[in-house]
Formats: structure tokens, sequence, C-alpha cells
């Protein structure tokens, strides 16, 4: 007998920062039949807290130095505001949405990033097997759409900040062993593409090598970098697909018409 599906969709940023954005693609996602994740961060947010609350954001190759005071404004931006806000609405548009960090029901560990050149302070890396599928399988099984924020716990007491695209990743590496699992990065723009400035120069495929030309000639840079690595990380780990595309087009993900496919060479 073969799985059933599960589909795992990560919402962006810049996409959560705007209203009128966020709840279209929140209607998009209520409607997608089936097992569903949500998977979010909300840096820029957390970027605006802080400032107001005097507490600067210094990030380091797209992750965030995150001191005491700083692990105070994520955890209040993430697992409170932004996914409490996240889940009303889908419930608004009858999707049974539960908010959790990693700590609640334990379903996500991590350890705190050893220092070497940086210290990133309380961030936390996810290892293998740091990921509860039996308690994720109980809420999807109980009918529930689980709404991951970006917010992990050392299992120790200690909360810890992690990145929503990693978070994603490692959950549907970690859930392809229960699901035929898809894993889908939504973002503001229409896929991985070779004029960041021209939506329509979108790469329908990449493989690994292609990659790593792309990064090589400036191609592909920023959080773009991080985001294919966990990206291809999921796919080469036995996850059944991969795709990076535009929050706007949600829908045609399930024709296969979205955004940049990542492909196994
Ligand atoms: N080749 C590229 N195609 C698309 N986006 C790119 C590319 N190179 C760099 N980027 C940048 O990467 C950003 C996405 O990374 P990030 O901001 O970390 O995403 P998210 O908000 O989804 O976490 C885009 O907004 C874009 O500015
Ligand atoms: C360690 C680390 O960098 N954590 C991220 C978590 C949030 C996130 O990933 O949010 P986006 O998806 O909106 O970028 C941060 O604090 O920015």
């Amino acid at each position: 007998m073969s799985n059933s599906t599960l589909n795992i969709i990560k919402i962006g940023g810049n996409v959560i920062d705007d209203d009128i954005q966020l709840e279209a693609f929140l209607e998009k996602f209520a409607a997608i039949p089936g097992k569903k994740i949500l998977v979010h961060g909300g840096g820029k947010i957390a970027t605006r807290l802080g400032a107001r609350l005097g507490i600067e954001a210094k990030l380091v190759e797209g992750r965030r130095v995150t001191d005491k005071e700083m692990l105070d404004v994520v955890t209040m931006v993430y697992a409170g505001l932004t996914n409490k806000r996240i889940v009303a609405c889908l419930q608004k548009h009858q999707c049974d949405a539960i908010g959790l960090s990693g700590a609640d029901g334990n379903v996500i560990k991590s350890v705190k990033r050893p220092v070497r050149e940086i210290d990133y302070g309380f961030v936390g890396d996810i290892l293998a097997d740091s990921v509860n599928t039996l308690a994720i399988k109980k809420f999807l099984e109980a009918g529930f759409t689980p709404v991951f924020s970006a917010i992990t716990h050392n299992g120790n007491g200690q909360l810890l900040n992690t990145n929503a695209d990693t978070i994603a990743s490692a959950l549907s590496t970690s859930l392809s062993g229960l699901y035929d699992t898809s894993l889908i990065y939504c973002f503001e723009k229409n896929g991985v593409l070779t004029d960041v400035m021209d939506d329509n120069s979108v790469i329908e495929t990449i493989t690994a090598k292609q990659f790593e030309g792309y990064k090589e000639q400036g191609v592909i840079s920023d959080g773009m970098i991080p985001k294919l690595q966990n990206a291809f990380d999921a796919i080469n780990k036995g996850v059944k697909s991969v795709y990076i595309g535009n929050a706007t087009n949600l829908h045609l993900f399930q024709q296969q018409k979205f955004g940049t496919r990542l492909v196994i060479k």
C-alpha cells in the first residue's frame, strides 16, 4: 500500500509582512486538500520590533545573531504574534490549524550552534532524528494542520532561534519515511530567476550542478543560497518533490506548473 501524501509549505518573510498578501496566501493554503503543514518565520517583523525596543538586528549569511534579548524578541514575534495571527486566519478559512514551536509536544529539538568564527548565540541546529515524527503524525491523523514557527528547544529548557527554511527541510526529510512528502518554498518571486529583477526569467528545473554554476556567476545570491541548500538537502534525502515559487501561485503547484522544480542528477 502506498503512503498518503503530505505537503509541507514554507511561507517567506516578505509575504508575511504584507497583511493582504498573507491572507490571500492563507486562503489558498487552506483550500489544499489532504494532509499539510505550514512553516513560517517573520524575520522582518522581528527586526522592526527589536528596533522599537532598542535591540539592533545582526545577520551573518542570512542567519540572525541571537543574544538573550533578541531571543525574547524572536520568540514573541515568531511563536507568539505571527503564529497566532496565521492560525486565526486559517481558522477563518475553515482550516483546523494548530500553532507549534519546537517545544510544544516536543516536536523539534535542536542544539545550540557551536561557536566557531562567529558566535550566533541562541541559534539552534537540527540534528538527524531530532524531529518527533510520531507526535506530528498524531496531529495530522487527528485532522489538525500544524503551523510551525521558527523556534525550537534543546530539551533542557532552552528555546533556540532556528531558520524557517531549515525547519521546513528537516520536517520534510523526517516525515518522508511516513508520507509521500512534497516541500514547497513560497516567497514573493516567481521562482529561482536568472535575473532577479525579471519575474519572467524563471529557471523551470535546477540540478545541484547548475545551482553551483549560478552561484559562482552571482546569478543566485543572498537568501536564495541557503534556501536552495536546504531544498537540495531535502530532495537528496528522499523528499518526493521540491518546488520554489510565488506564494500567489500556490494553487498551481498541484498541476506541477509552479516556479522552479529541483531535479536530482
Ligand atoms: N536568482 C534568484 N532568484 C530569486 N531570488 C533571488 C535570487 N538571487 C537572490 N535572490 C533573493 O533571495 C530572496 C529570497 O531569500 P529570503 O529573503 O531568505 O527568502 P524568504 O523570505 O522566503 O525566507 C529573494 O527575495 C531575492 O531577493
Ligand atoms: C537563526 C535565524 O536566522 N533564524 C531566522 C528565523 C526566522 C526566519 O527564518 O524567517 P524568514 O523565513 O522570514 O527569513 C531569523 O531570526 O531571521
